[in-house]
């Protein structure tokens, strides 16, 4: 099985807060893997540390066996790592296609490409096979700030994986989205890695939604790794009972 993602004994200090405190794991092709943990246990810390927006006091993060350990957010969204956020990123003036085609070219262009390239990049087809593929051809022309919060959710997630990318980190994608459009979301979620072999780390605070997509999950508490495997094993096992239901 080929590593797409290894983090080796991440530490990220605040001061005296040891947010994440010597954390390993990795990311195989074609995984989805899912972290959860309880409230402040380093999530969001650790996600940080991976894509650039923290610099980690200590460990190591190799893509496909390269370190990438410090590299900014735009160097790994040229190597092909991209994110969402737990607030949403989209553009409420632009359009549904135009949001996809803009994060295309933030995955994939220059500031020169950007600047003297073609106006969309040539990204349109794969805006629109985004589009088609996350179901939202009614909307394609719309202003996302007119669609409902679940369909931005979809259209956030959408754009993470445009321009193909080898890695991608969604932080929390069903927070606030109502069920039948988590039904939908965890449908396209696993469509897209079955059918594009997409390899992608979730977020998540929706125990259902992460036990019920993700092929492996890594549990955190208190900055570490607490377990980590299949997820009805996960489920089980009485530490990670402990750690949601013992405080
Ligand atoms: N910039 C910072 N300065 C100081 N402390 C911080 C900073 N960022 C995070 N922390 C602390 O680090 C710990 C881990 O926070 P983090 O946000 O990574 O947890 P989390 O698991 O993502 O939480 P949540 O599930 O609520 O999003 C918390 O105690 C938090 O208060």
């Amino acid at each position: 099985m080929t590593r797409v993602l290894d983090v080796t004994g991440i530490k990220k200090h605040f001061g005296g807060v040891k947010a994440v405190d010597g954390v390993s794991f990795h990311v195989d092709e074609g995984e989805i893997l899912g972290l959860i943990g309880p409230n402040g246990c380093g999530k969001s810390t650790l996600f940080n540390c991976i894509l650039g927006q923290l610099t980690p006091s200590e460990g190591e993060v190799r893509l496909d066996g390269k370190p990438i350990t410090g590299l900014y957010p735009s160097q790994l969204n040229r190597l092909g790592v991209s994110r969402t956020f737990q607030l949403l990123q989209v553009f409420p003036n632009l359009s549904v296609r135009e949001n996809l085609i803009l994060a295309g070219q933030e995955h994939k262009g220059t500031m020169l490409k950007r600047l003297f390239g073609p106006r969309d990049a040539g990204l349109t087809a794969e805006a629109d096979r985004m589009i088609a593929f996350f179901k939202l051809d009614h909307l394609a022309e719309q202003k996302a700030g007119g669609l409902s919060y679940g369909q931005q959710k979809l259209l956030d997630a959408a754009m993470a994986f445009m321009a193909g990318p080898r890695l991608v980190l969604l932080d929390e994608p069903a927070g606030g989205v109502n069920l039948t459009m988590l039904e939908n979301l965890k449908e396209r979620l696993r469509a897209i890695n079955r059918e594009l072999g997409a390899t992608f780390v979730v977020i998540e605070h929706n125990m259902d939604f992460v036990m019920s997509l993700c092929s492996r999950v890594v549990v955190m508490a208190e900055g570490k790794v607490l377990a980590q495997g299949a997820p009805a094993a996960v489920r089980a096992n009485p530490d990670v009972i402990e750690a949601y239901l013992g405080h």
